[in-house]
């Protein structure tokens, strides 16, 4: 029996999500998916970075929970946030203190400094702490108990190196940390990870002093704290394994917009994919950004008819088009990832990948994802639980998953369900765990019923309507 990792999983305190699979109406032959989360984090700290306009616009935001886990944190930093339809608005107001979220050993916080906590999103968390070591300002940073578990030293170290004093004030390399100091020394520090939060909380402490840096990284993963803060002026040099800000400045503008989140269109596609019959899906304004396109690429790249359509560059310098995905996985071969850029180009589908790959003949190996036992789960191996209960074989690796699919080379028979199973799966209040299976489901006759699957608002409000308008009959469960 598969242990999941690190912190006890709360229990189930979303709804269910319910799946009829296999039962495709008309499919809607055009969707939208909300704007990048990744994006939206960092367009809203851009509000804390010094010159910020009094006034920030950010169009086509992402609204889910890891993004709304900021906005206690910038009002209580004297910002208000502001929602209308998807338009988010910061504004400068008097900051209302956050209260504190109770924690087992600290009875005492530090005085005279704000507390902020994001919840359960690491990258406001990171990125957060990121920005207050570099613009000086004291505070509390925290999270919630499943956030409490994951990984700090990952930012902590560097950016402690640069100057800031960044403090654990219970388990060394996690939250809550108090940040102090500011980010004054010049260096080059190495960055132990590909995490692209790591890397973005360490540019984002030396851009916001003003301080020079060169980072030494391992891996190119997603790259928008760069290009925002080349597009807001910031002078960036970057070339294999590393970036250097020469300490210039930069200036925020009033309005940001938010190309749509490829990992968010991951889901109609792999849906559409996975149902077959033919017939074109079309999603515009996607941000196909490379650092963020491996999840359709290696797809491409077996034989999956992904196509990227209307190209073109946002202000904001993501590149973005129109994914068109024609149904069906009939001769698309087994799916290999083997480097580590690859691997973060796709870092939050895997389990979409996994899932996928259980449906195409041969064996599938996902390898260079270590990272991925410190995310919100231990996602290697709560992706291949949540495989095991529709009776796929998925076998966790150290650094990965190899997913067996059907033994026939000639693929599954068209509208075929490879020995896969509708039931009742675990979403272990994981979003991209329960969004991987609801996918998985739509295209398996049968009832599906996964626990705590309404948790895909953390990343992707709107989840449930999408599946539905490619055809899938998608409901919550309230008890
Ligand atoms: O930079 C970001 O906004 C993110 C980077 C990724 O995490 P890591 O960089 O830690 O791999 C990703 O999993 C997360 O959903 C968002
Ligand atoms: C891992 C994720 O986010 P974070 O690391 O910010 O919690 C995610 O959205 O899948």
């Amino acid at each position: 029996m598969l242990e999941v990792k690190g912190p006890d999983r709360p229990a189930t305190i979303s709804p269910d999500l319910v799946v009829e699979g296999g039962r495709t109406g008309g499919p809607a032959s055009t969707v939208d998916v909300p704007g990048d989360k990744s994006v939206t984090h960092r367009a809203l700290l851009a509000a804390l970075l010094p010159g910020a306009p009094h006034r920030l616009t950010i169009r086509n935001a992402n609204l889910g929970g890891a993004v709304r886990a900021l906005f206690p944190a910038l009002r209580a930093l004297g910002l208000d946030t502001l929602v209308e339809g998807d338009v988010l608005t910061v504004r400068r107001a008097a900051p209302v203190p956050q209260p504190v979220r109770p924690h087992p050993a600290i009875t005492r916080w530090p005085d005279g400094i704000p507390y902020l906590e994001t919840a359960g999103s690491s990258a406001a968390a990171r990125l957060l702490i990121g920005v207050l070591a570099g613009v000086g300002r004291g505070a509390v940073v925290d999270g919630d108990e499943v956030l409490r578990h994951r990984p700090m030293d990952w930012i902590v170290t560097p950016l402690n190196e640069l100057g800031a004093d960044i403090r654990y004030l219970d388990r060394s390399g996690r939250l809550p940390v108090s940040v102090g100091g500011r980010v004054h020394r010049s260096r080059r520090v190495e960055l132990a990870v590909g995490s692209a939060q790591a890397r973005s909380a360490v540019l984002l402490g030396a851009v916001a002093a003003g301080v020079p840096a060169e980072l030494r990284h391992p891996v190119r993963s997603r790259d928008h704290t760069e290009r925002m803060l080349a597009a807001f002026g910031a002078r960036l040099t970057e070339g294999p394994g590393k970036v250097a800000y020469d300490g210039g400045p930069c200036s925020v503008p009033p309005l940001i917009d938010v190309p749509g989140d490829p990992s968010l269109a991951a889901y109609p596609v792999a849906a559409h994919l996975l149902r077959g019959g033919g017939g074109e899906l079309r999603i515009p304004d996607v941000c196909l950004n490379p650092t963020r396109t491996g999840f359709f690429d290696v797809l491409r790249r077996a034989g999956a008819a992904i196509d990227y359509q209307d190209l073109r560059t946002t202000a904001g310098g993501e590149p973005v088009g129109t994914v068109v995905t024609t149904a069906g996985l009939d001769g698309v071969r087994a799916v290999t990832v083997d480097d580590p850029g690859t691997l973060h180009a796709l870092i939050d589908e895997v389990p979409l990948l996994a899932v996928v790959a259980a449906r195409l003949p041969g064996t599938s190996r996902i390898g260079c994802a270590g990272e991925l036992r410190f995310k919100e789960t231990d996602r290697l191996v709560t992706t291949a639980r949540m495989a095991a209960a529709f009776g796929a074989c998925v076998r966790v690796e150290p650094d990965g998953l190899t997913v067996n699919g059907p033994r026939s080379v000639n693929g599954p028979p068209p509208g075929g369900t490879a020995g896969l199973s509708a039931g009742t799966v675990p979403g272990f209040e994981d979003h991209r765990i329960a969004m991987a299976a609801a996918t998985l489901a739509t295209a398996l006759p049968g009832r599906t019923t996964i626990t705590g699957g309404a948790c895909h608002t953390t990343s992707f409000p709107g989840f449930t309507a999408v599946l539905r308008a490619v055809g899938a009959t998608i409901h919550e469960v309230t008890l």
